[in-house]
């Protein structure tokens, strides 16, 4: 699997921390070429720098903040300047806030929309058009076992995620006459600096590694799924709360993600 994409360019955003370290890896040591993307470049230069010199292969660096609405156009811009075709599109880079909704934060919630839904969509629009045209090319996107239900306290991400499964489910179907697949990567909770970043360091139980959710994304991606859970107890939950009414799912998320201290709560 890890081979499906060697000697191509795959683009991965959020490449600085977490999954999207783990999916660069992973992609490197089965000799994909790499974009690299996030706002923190230090780190991206430095993954970059080992895996190209662990892995023979060649990278590029492109520092960019998708919560403004110009970087998808840069990045692609960048691409197309250096002659990169990019083959797999990874949209990675995602965040969350935890808290009680009418006391978080209101732009760091729209931000949060911009970087989960807008960048995705308008980087998938913008290398669509390219991989439609050679009818060649692969689009991995990061749901979330969030995607299947309301989350009380993290219910804008939760939101964010629903949007990411059902855009890449449709586009998965879409774009099969043009050879192009697209996949969903639903991971539950994951080792990465997520919780920490959401303010939520309560949930980080029974975590998943990385590296093992970037394994589960790519072979569901080169197989052809739609979508993918990642861990059997996460694909089990997602799947038996649909026989459960919607009502007392949410009730039950609310009841254990409620936030134990008030001041804590955004
Ligand atoms: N960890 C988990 O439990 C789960 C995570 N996910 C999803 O996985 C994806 C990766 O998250 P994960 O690795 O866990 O989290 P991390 O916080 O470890 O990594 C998030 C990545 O997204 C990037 N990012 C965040 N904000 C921006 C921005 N404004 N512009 C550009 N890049 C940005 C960060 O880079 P930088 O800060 O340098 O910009 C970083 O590289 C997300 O979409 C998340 O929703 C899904 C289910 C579970
Ligand atoms: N599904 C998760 C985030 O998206 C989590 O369990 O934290």
């Amino acid at each position: 699997m890890r081979e499906a994409w060697s000697g191509k360019w795959a683009l991965v955003t959020g490449a600085s921390a977490g999954i999207g370290v783990a999916l660069a890896e992973e992609l490197a040591s089965g000799g994909t070429n790499l974009v690299l993307t996030a706002r923190r470049k230090d780190r991206l230069e430095a993954l970059a720098e080992r895996l190209t010199s662990t892995y023979k292969i060649r990278t590029q660096v492109v520092p960019a903040d998708l919560a403004d609405p110009r970087a998808p156009e840069g990045i692609y811009a960048f691409t197309r300047e250096n002659g990169i075709e990019v083959d797999l599109l990874i949209n990675n880079a995602g965040f969350g806030k935890y808290g009680e909704f009418p006391f978080a934060d209101k732009q760091r919630l729209l931000e949060m929309v911009q970087v989960n839904c807008a960048a995705v969509v308008h980087l998938t629009h913008l290398y669509l058009r390219e991989m439609t045209a050679r009818r060649r090319g692969d689009i991995l996107i990061l749901a979330s076992t969030a995607s299947f239900q309301a989350v009380p306290y993290i219910s804008t991400y939760a939101a964010t995620k629903a949007f990411d499964l059902l855009f890449a489910e449709g586009l998965a179907e879409e774009m099969k006459p043009y050879g192009i697949r697209v996949c969903a990567l639903c991971p539950g909770s994951t080792q990465s600096e997520f919780h920490a970043v959401a303010g939520q360091e309560t949930f980080i139980h029974r975590a998943e590694s990385a590296q093992k959710v970037a394994r589960t994304g790519l072979r569901a991606l080169a197989g052809g799924k739609s979508y993918v859970i990642s861990g059997l107890g996460n694909y089990l939950g997602a799947h038996g709360e649909r026989l459960v009414p919607r009502r007392l799912v949410t009730r039950t998320a609310a009841r254990l993600f409620k936030p134990k201290d008030k001041n804590r709560a955004c």
